[in-house]
């Protein structure tokens, strides 16, 4: 029997380079796990993409999706709902593929409850100082805006205890070197062969 794959999920306070250490990994030729594509009902900043960054819905739909049970987990964060595709999830992992979630504190503690063996990871910044640096420089949110995920931010970072691992991301290279040493131990941790591994038998 196939085994499934394994749910990995990353989380840290907005700004801290979350989905710039994601678009790294994914851009890897060697990487062997599927991004699951959230839903949300924020607004696309400049260049996003329905359906490549986000499926954007409004909150009439996002409602009805919870309503319809379609979410494995969904939260509000900072006036906007976010939530994850349950049918994607589930069926990814029975395909025998890694799962990779980027998704905030409240949603992966739900995650843990229904996954308990999933890898949970917290990507940490520098120091408060660079996150917010990081998070204006970026210049998608106004001002209001960053002071609240700011505010969040600290409350976030007090749960990393809940994570399996607390991984610093103070070069993206170095950051996404961690993120990809510790799924390679988990698997085999688990005494699974790595993807890279089975893609390596198949292809020959
Ligand atoms: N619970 C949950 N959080 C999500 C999901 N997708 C994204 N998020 C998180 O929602 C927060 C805000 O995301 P976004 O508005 O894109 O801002 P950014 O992460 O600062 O670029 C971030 O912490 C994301 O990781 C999801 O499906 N579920
Ligand atoms: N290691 C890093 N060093 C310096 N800047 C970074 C680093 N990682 C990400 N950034 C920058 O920080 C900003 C926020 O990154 P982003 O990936 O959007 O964060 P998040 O998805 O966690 O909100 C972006 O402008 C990005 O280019």
């Amino acid at each position: 029997m196939k085994e499934k794959g394994l749910l990995i999920v990353l989380s840290g306070p907005s700004g801290v380079g979350k989905g710039t250490v994601r678009k790294e990994i994914f851009s890897q030729p060697d990487t062997a796990f599927e991004y699951s594509i959230s839903m949300t009902t924020r607004q696309p900043r400049e260049g996003e993409v329905d359906g490549v960054d986000y499926f954007f819905k409004s909150r009439k739909e996002f409602e009805s999706l919870i309503q319809q049970d379609k979410l494995l987990e969904y939260a509000e964060f900072v006036g906007n709902y976010y939530g994850t595709p349950v049918d994607y999830v589930k069926e990814t992992l029975e395909s025998g593929k890694d799962v990779f979630l980027e998704i905030e504190v409240q949603g992966a503690r739900q995650v843990r409850e229904k996954f308990p063996d999933g890898l949970f990871i917290f990507l940490v910044p520098p120091s408060l100082s660079e996150l917010k640096n990081r998070i204006v420089t970026r210049g998608t949110e106004p001002e209001h805006v960053i002071n609240n995920r700011m505010t969040v931010a600290k409350e976030e970072i007090e749960m990393m205890n809940l994570y399996d691992y607390v991984v610093e991301n103070d070069q993206v290279e170095l950051a996404c070197d961690r993120i990809n040493s510790i799924v390679v131990a988990e698997h085999c941790r688990r005494t699974r062969v790595e993807p890279r591994y089975i893609k390596m038998l198949e292809a020959e």
